[in-house]
């Protein structure tokens, strides 16, 4: 059960006690959204953040019995590595999520073997733009810099990545910080969709998202919230 409920204009704060109530609780939003979205309009798109944090959140979607034949899943950012690279989060996403009753979703990576990241996110932008959009859910992850997705304060091309009125689907990323290039959704398809979590753990993370929402100085993740047509569902535990 949530322990505490903060709300706010342009986020809803649910915490847990425990990370596998919130894996659960999470998992449980996302798939009642995908089948509301299918009993409306036959289909559903999904886009998920990868790094450390999702897996039980994951493994708990994977195995509630929906109509994952009418389920598109895609990456809300990639590392730009092979899919059998540890870092890569279509391989993570493969093997926690596109599993059990999901295996039978639809999967569109964001990473092709391009010589060059740039043309990949052209590529990507092509092939993407096939999708059912706009998302149906995308689920968020944080670093404590405040980076979501892959708008990296350091991103050289970080104005461009958070404008909202971008006409891009995929933008090529490079950030010191982010340690390899990278490939992110824009900012403008992300906040379109109608379901946004952010799903954070850990005291430095509540920390600093609480940080970034009483900053003046605007974070990537203050600038999602602003530009969500909704109020981001925030799913955190200690
Ligand atoms: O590719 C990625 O790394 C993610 O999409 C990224 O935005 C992630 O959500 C945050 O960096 C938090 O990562 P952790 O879950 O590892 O803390």
């Amino acid at each position: 059960m949530a322990r505490e409920q903060l709300n706010s204009d342009a986020y809803n704060w649910h915490a847990f006690a425990e990370r596998q109530d919130l894996a659960a609780a999470l998992a449980g939003h996302v798939a009642g959204r995908l089948t509301a979205a299918i009993d409306e309009r036959g289909t559903a798109l999904l886009a998920v953040s990868g790094g450390t944090t999702p897996a039980k959140f994951f493994a708990s979607l994977s195995s509630i019995p929906i109509a994952w034949n009418k389920v598109t899943v895609t990456l809300v950012d990639e590392r730009c590595v092979p899919v059998s690279s540890p870092r890569s989060n279509a391989g993570l996403v493969a093997a926690n999520l596109l599993q059990h009753a999901a295996a039978a979703a639809r999967f569109v990576p964001l990473y092709q073997e391009a010589e060059s990241v740039g043309n990949t996110s052209e590529a990507d932008s092509r092939m993407l733009r096939s999708l059912p959009w706009p998302l149906d859910v995308v689920v968020l992850g944080m670093g404590t810099d405040g980076h979501t997705a892959s708008f990296f304060p350091d991103a050289d091309n970080l104005e461009t990545l958070l404008d909202p009125s971008s006409e891009r689907v995929v933008l090529p990323v490079h950030a010191t910080s982010a340690g390899e290039p990278r490939l992110t959704l824009s900012l403008a398809r992300i906040v379109r969709a109608g379901f946004v979590a952010l799903h954070i753990e850990g005291e430095d993370k509540r920390t600093a998202f609480e940080s970034a929402m009483a900053s003046e100085t605007r974070k990537p993740i203050r600038a999602v919230l602003d530009a969500a047509e909704k109020p981001v569902q925030v799913f955190w535990a200690p």
